[in-house]
């Protein structure tokens, strides 16, 4: 319950909704007391009209009477049917506000949770799945507005027509009023038993349909896996046992609800043979009349719903408090990667390693031992390794992914960590090993959020990325569609948009993480000159296990196991006669056959 204090502050912030939601649930239920009120009248007036009325049987009286009669009923009826009226329209503005307060506390909530997950590390991602961040930003949220939407309200509405029923029908008759109240603790201690019943196998239905989706959705990726291994028999065999089991949880719920509905209605109809017995001797006893009873039943009749709801209220409460929970978990994840000093200046781009080391926080793998290296501003180095050697991990660090676990980097000679975050990344051109491109146009994948980058330098990024033939073969051009809704680049393709779109950004430091595993030797070449030309004053790090992309770097170093264990450049490399040359021959000859 605790965690539900966090949604306090939204709850402050859209208080005027709350407000007014509270002055609107009291309007309306006063506009439907009051009918109880109005039938107890008229029906007592039926009553005593009726003897009076037969007294003047035959006198010419009898029919003003029973013109001034039917008026009065009228009357009341056309009260009865304003008040019902009037509720309507208050209980819409309940709605208009209470309802719509949760929607904008939803959102906010969202809005709040989403900017937080990109301000946390790349470890954060991958301690969590992908589906887990998925669940807390929408299952969880939609639980917590449950809670802030139709729960309050519910509730609110709850403790106002109590307090208003009861104190009129304690103004009516307290024995009786002590007598309808006896069964509503049962119905809603038995509703709140059942309703928890209910949750519990809901949260297992949803828990199973969840894993049936997983599976459903990772098969059909797989599908050409499947196929061609021939297991569609196994796939469906899989599937069928979730179904199942499915099938069985959904039923073990349905069987609860079958059972839940007429014992509340029997619940139910319990007070309403109390009132009529207790009322009717107390009617034989002159000390009530048939419309207090009729208005009693009117006031047992509309306890029950809140009742009722009593139990769904304090379920959802409970539910929005676990998932709140939940939430709150990832909202106290707080980022490491932060700046003291916040510099924001362009960079010159010369790097330097000092000492550095890393262990992966989840993993405890030592990904780098004492790692030296100075780059000069301007210089390309080429970074070899076989694989696991570490590389990937420098690339990391290099745009501050993750801070070295040992040591430091000093860009410029200024501490990395001093840097303002997000100014120091604007500067450094990434391209990750695993491409990542977004379902959107070519263009809006080379410009990626910027706005006010001009065509022709998306042009020139894709030119020299070598993919301008490509797009141009493409009849929809720049604007062809990428991923679900649109084409599926090939491997090298890809690589080269996902080039195009880290240097149409003029970075003063780039980072080629294996990139250009998937093109082949000539495209190679060619991007690694145009590179060359565009890199000039500027650093770039080409990280790679191909010998072919190194080569033409201003200097190799050569890691393994998380060490340099040879720098120099191709020819120094070579003499050496040691790893790279080693790895050289091996990948010529690889190439050769
Ligand atoms: N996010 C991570 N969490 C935990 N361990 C990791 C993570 N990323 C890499 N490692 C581990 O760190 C070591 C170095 O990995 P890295 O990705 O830097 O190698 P690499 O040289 O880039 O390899 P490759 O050429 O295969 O990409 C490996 O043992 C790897 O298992």
């Amino acid at each position: 319950m605790k965690a539900l204090k966090y949604l306090n502050q939204y709850l402050w912030k859209y208080k005027w909704y709350l407000i007014l939601g509270t002055i609107f649930t009291i309007i309306s239920n006063l506009f439907g007391i009051i009918p109880a009120q109005l039938v107890r009248y008229a029906l007592d007036l039926v009553v005593e009209t009726l003897d009076i009325y037969y007294l003047f049987n035959g006198a010419a009286l009898q029919t003003e009477m029973y013109d001034i009669f039917a008026f009065s009923i009228l009357l009341y009826g056309l009260l009865i049917l304003a008040m019902a009226l009037l509720k309507g329209i208050f209980l819409f503005l309940v709605r208009q506000t209470i309802i719509v307060m949760s929607r904008h506390i939803e959102f906010a909530l969202k809005n709040d949770i989403y900017q937080h997950y990109q301000t946390l590390p790349a470890s954060f991602f991958r301690r969590h799945s992908t589906g887990d961040l998925m669940a807390r930003i929408s299952e969880d949220v939609s639980n917590v507005r449950m809670y802030v939407g139709p729960a309050l309200m519910y509730g609110i509405n709850l403790i106002v027509l109590f307090f208003l029923v009861i104190s009129y029908m304690l103004s009516v008759s307290t024995k009786l009023t002590l007598y309808v109240l006896l069964p509503l603790p049962v119905l809603s201690i038995s509703v709140y038993i059942v309703n928890s019943m209910i949750m519990k196998r809901s949260q297992e239905i949803q828990k199973q349909l969840s894993g049936l989706s997983t599976y459903v959705q990772e098969a059909f990726s797989g599908i050409r896996v499947i196929k061609s291994f021939v297991q569609e028999k196994h796939s469906f065999n899989n599937f069928q046992k979730e179904a199942e089991n499915f099938k069985n949880k959904s039923l073990s719920l349905t069987k609860v609800d079958a059972f839940f509905y007429p014992v509340i209605v029997l619940l139910i109809g319990l007070s309403n043979i109390l009132v009529i017995f207790v009322g009717g001797q107390e009617i034989i006893n002159g000390n009530l009349t048939p419309g207090n009873i009729t208005e009693f039943i009117l006031y047992v009749n509309m306890l029950t719903w809140p009742v009722m709801a009593l139990g769904w209220t304090t379920s959802q409460i409970q539910r929005a408090a676990s998932s709140q929970t939940r939430i709150n978990e990832f909202l106290n994840e707080k980022t490491t990667l932060v700046s003291t000093k916040n510099i924001e200046k362009p960079l010159e781009g010369a790097i330097t390693f000092k000492h550095v080391g890393f262990t992966y926080p989840d993993s405890g793998i030592k990904a780098l031992h004492d790692f030296d290296l100075h780059v000069k501003q301007g210089e390309s180095v080429a970074i070899l390794g076989t694989t696991g050697s570490g590389k990937s991990t420098l690339a990391h660090l290099l745009c501050r992914l993750y801070d070295p676990t040992e040591g430091e980097i000093l860009i410029d000679n200024i501490p990395m960590k001093d840097y303002d975050v997000h100014a120091y990344r604007r500067q450094i051109g990434y391209v990750p090993q695993d491409v990542f491109l977004f379902s959107d146009s070519i263009e809006n994948n080379v410009r990626f959020g910027t706005t006010d980058m001009p065509f022709e330098r998306i042009e020139q990024a894709v030119k020299d990325a070598d993919l301008y033939n490509n797009i141009v073969d493409f009849p929809q051009g720049y604007q062809t569609l990428l991923g679900e809704r649109g084409i599926t680049l090939s491997g090298g393709q890809k690589q080269r948009l996902s080039i195009a779109r880290a240097i149409a950004r003029d970075p003063k430091i780039l980072v080629l993480d294996d990139c250009l595993s998937a093109v082949d030797t000539n495209t190679e070449n060619i991007i690694l000159n145009n590179m060359k030309r565009i890199m000039d004053q500027r650093t770039s790090v080409i990280i790679s296990h191909r010998v072919s992309s190194a080569k033409l770097a201003d200097r190799i170093v050569v890691l393994d196991e998380g060490k340099i264990i040879e720098q120099g450049t191709h020819t120094e490399l070579m003499a050496l006669n040691k790893a790279y040359k080693e790895l050289y021959e091996k990948q010529l000859v690889a190439e050769e056959a």
